[in-house]
């Protein structure tokens, strides 16, 4: 059998913590997964480098930008896969930036745990042992970035963070898991539509994320005009609509040509233009607003990021943006 050399990118998280003697939750100065002893495959031999020691919170695109660098260059220098652990609060948008901007065949496995490794019931190590045995797996090439955890594999593209404590936290509510791992196996329930990957370099722009909500008024959308803001996603009602008020709002925003991009902020379906009244998405879309169709507002914020970064303007970002 050939032996496989894995790339391991620790970056912190729950799963390089541990609790005190209060039972609150820190970060630990070594990484638990580094002097633990875990089963990988026989073939398999891992190369591990702590790349950071952050919570995810304190994960940005400059950080997802050293990795996406790291990731490139370990594209070249003959591993057979790559796992990166990391923290779960954002372990979403690393997952789908690097998803979006690495043209890899190579898996490419995040994972992280929802409890640190000396709370009971820990799932870090196991978490870390399923990557590994994903990452190795020729079954899991050109399939994008995965994510693994709990025995299941979803795609960076659909996965999302659905609980604040539970284990079983990553579910992808449009697609479904995409695969999962049993004692002895692992099995791909599915293939996805070939993706769109476009390359990074900058990731300073400033790009909020704003939720609507029942009577919105334009008033925070007419203030934001006058910041140094490079675009703006709306997590907006139902399929994709806006209070009148709100949708003037939007109008001005686009009338300063500053790209307003609309989502859902429903947790599941697919944001699309539907009713014609001011408000609806039919006028808002004709107003010059696009709809990211299948994305949650985190995602379509690293989307518009890569968008303009690769200089795609009307057309061609709105097409770049309605990529499934
Ligand atoms: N479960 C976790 O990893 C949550 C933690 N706050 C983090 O994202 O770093």
């Amino acid at each position: 059998m050939a032996n496989k050399k894995i790339l391991v990118l620790h970056t912190g998280g729950t799963i390089a913590m541990h609790q005190d003697g209060d039972g609150d939750v820190e970060t630990s100065e070594e990484n638990p997964l580094i002097q633990a002893i875990i089963k990988i495959p026989q073939n398999v031999t891992l190369q591990v480098e702590n790349i950071f020691n952050l919570p995810s919170e304190h994960i940005g695109p400059k950080h997802m930008l050293v990795l996406y660098q790291r990731l490139l260059k370990a594209n070249s220098e003959g591993f057979a896969g790559i796992v990166v652990t990391h923290g779960t609060d954002t372990l979403e948008e690393t997952a789908f930036f690097l998803d979006s901007t690495l043209d890899i065949e190579l898996p490419i496995v995040l994972t992280g745990a929802m409890r640190s490794a000396n709370e009971l019931g820990s799932d870090g190590l196991y978490n870390y042992e399923s990557a590994i045995r994903v990452a190795s797996d020729e079954q899991s090439s050109g399939r994008g970035v995965l994510v693994v955890l709990n025995d299941e594999i979803h795609a960076a593209r659909f996965v999302t963070k659905t609980h604040t404590t539970n284990i079983a936290t990553f579910g992808s509510p449009i697609s479904g898991v995409m695969g999962i791992l049993t004692k002895r196996q692992i099995i791909y329930l599915y293939n996805l539509p070939k993706r769109h990957v476009l390359p990074i370099h900058n990731v300073n722009r400033n790009i909020p994320v704003l939720k609507a909500y029942a009577g919105m008024d334009g008033q925070l959308l007419e203030l934001l005009a006058a910041t140094n803001i490079d675009g703006i996603i709306i997590e907006a009602l139902g399929a994709g609509n806006l209070s009148r008020e709100a949708a003037t709002g939007v109008s001005y925003l686009l009338s300063r040509h500053i790209p307003v991009v609309i989502v859902s902020r429903s947790f599941n379906g697919v944001a699309e233009p539907v009713y014609d009244y001011l408000g609806g998405g039919v006028q808002l879309e004709r107003a010059g607003a696009i709809f990211a169709t299948s994305i949650n507002g985190q995602k379509a914020r690293l989307k518009l990021l890569i968008g303009l970064d690769n200089h795609l303007i009307d057309e061609r970002l709105r097409k770049y943006l309605q990529t499934f």
